[in-house]
């Protein structure tokens, strides 16, 4: 039975978060604050990659901001780095120039995180100045610039753990931290923005009632994509995409051999390199195919066109991103891959989040409701 055209309409809005005339200006601000935390995570991917996050060894939040200008300097903080594990394990006999190399790569993604503190601070305080942003929305803003400088405090409780005595990198669960945080920011800074662009519309019961499935299912693969996301780091934080390089066997058989040898179990999850790059094959795999039955189902109602382009590219995006993945382990993990299958990975989060948010939001069958006003 059909209901009646009232039922899909929304109810009174809620309060906007900016005034209309800002509404743009500030939607591009924060959509380019969430493009530089995607270049924050890229640089991420490559100072990992490369062994380059452990070359500056000093936390300095304000003066780091300098690079070494004299040659002095740079000979303090090579004589510095020659302290660690990391030197005399990996890369004893580097000269001062494979230093500088390095050095460059963890000096720009410390510099970058300090770019997006005024990149935030000082467009809000003209957006305050002008009366352009609700209190609320100041307040969020204000409590995300706190969180970035939080991340930068994690970044460097990551960072100290590799200086530990026969450690050569830093801690896996630690990495995982500093990347979630990383993702959580970037997820915040992008549902903002959608709030500012498109307020919010609470919808009438009935209207819930229909979406509200396929909502629960975009939540659920949000669920997945965060646990894929966790086991990918750790992948990448024990190193190992080195090992078992090939797809879809593991040593010969779908569930590699050693899975369960260390004691108690759970060790075998954080710990074990096969059972960690097979939990994350595992969860990556059931995330794809929950996204791909999400929008299978999606696509069969009909959604808004913005709805369905959304859904359409998360399709592709997941698709990419597990070749992506595929492509890093077989060729061992070269930086370009590595890096690129971690970027994507927040492209995806990305497109699921928009794809939440237009759910919770417009009404399905828009169309549905165009024709039955016309009969
Ligand atoms: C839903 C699909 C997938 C997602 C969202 C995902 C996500 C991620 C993320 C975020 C990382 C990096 C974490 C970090 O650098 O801290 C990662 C690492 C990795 N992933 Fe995936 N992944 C997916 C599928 C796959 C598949 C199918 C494979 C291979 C069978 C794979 C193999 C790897 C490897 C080898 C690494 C470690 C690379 C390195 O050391 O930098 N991934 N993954």
């Amino acid at each position: 039975m059909k209901q009646p055209i009232e039922d899909y309409s929304p109810v009174a809005a809620c309060k906007p978060l900016v005034s209309l005339r800002a509404r743009k200006p500030i939607f591009i601000w924060l959509l380019t604050l969430a493009g530089m935390l995607l270049g924050m995570i890229s640089l991420g991917g490559a100072t990992r990659l490369t062994g380059s996050g452990l070359s500056i060894m000093e936390w300095n939040p304000i003066q780091g901001i300098i690079p070494p200008l004299s040659h002095a300097e740079w000979e303090r903080l090579f004589a510095l780095y020659k302290t660690i594990p990391q030197y005399k394990i990996l890369h004893n006999g580097f000269s001062l120039h494979d230093f500088q190399t390095i050095f460059w790569l963890e000096w720009i993604h410390r510099f970058w995180g300090r770019l997006m503190g005024f990149a935030l601070v000082l467009p809000l305080i003209y957006f305050i100045y002008k009366k352009m942003v609700t209190v609320r929305l100041a307040l969020i803003l204000g409590g995300l610039f706190v969180l970035g400088g939080l991340q930068g405090l994690i970044g460097w409780f990551m960072v100290a753990s590799g200086f530990n005595p026969n450690s050569t990198a830093v801690a896996p669960v630690r990495l995982v931290l500093h990347l979630l945080f990383a993702l959580l920011l970037y997820a915040a800074l992008l549902w903002t923005a959608f709030s500012t662009y498109w307020p919010k519309q609470p919808l009438q019961q009935s209207y819930k009632t229909r979406s509200s499935l396929l909502l629960a299912g975009a939540w659920f693969c949000l669920l997945l994509l965060t646990l894929t996301i966790i086991a990918g780091g750790l992948t990448a934080g024990t190193h190992a995409g080195f090992i078992f390089n090939e797809f879809p066997l593991m040593g010969g058989s779908l569930i590699p051999a050693d899975y369960a040898h260390l004691h108690p179990f759970w060790r075998n999850g954080l710990e074990n390199t096969a059972a960690v790059q097979f939990n994350h094959r595992l969860l990556a795999t059931f995330c794809s195919l929950a996204i791909l039955t999400l929008i299978f189902c999606g696509l069969k109602k009909r959604l808004e066109r913005h709805t369905q382009i959304s859904f359409i590219l998360l399709g592709w995006a997941i698709i990419l991103q597990y070749s992506l993945g595929i492509t890093t382990l077989l060729l061992v993990v070269p930086v370009w891959a590595g890096t690129l299958h971690q970027t994507w990975a927040a492209i995806v989060l990305g497109l699921l989040l928009f794809v939440i948010y237009q759910l919770h939001l417009k009404p399905l069958q828009i169309s549905t409701l165009a024709e039955q006003k016309s009969e």
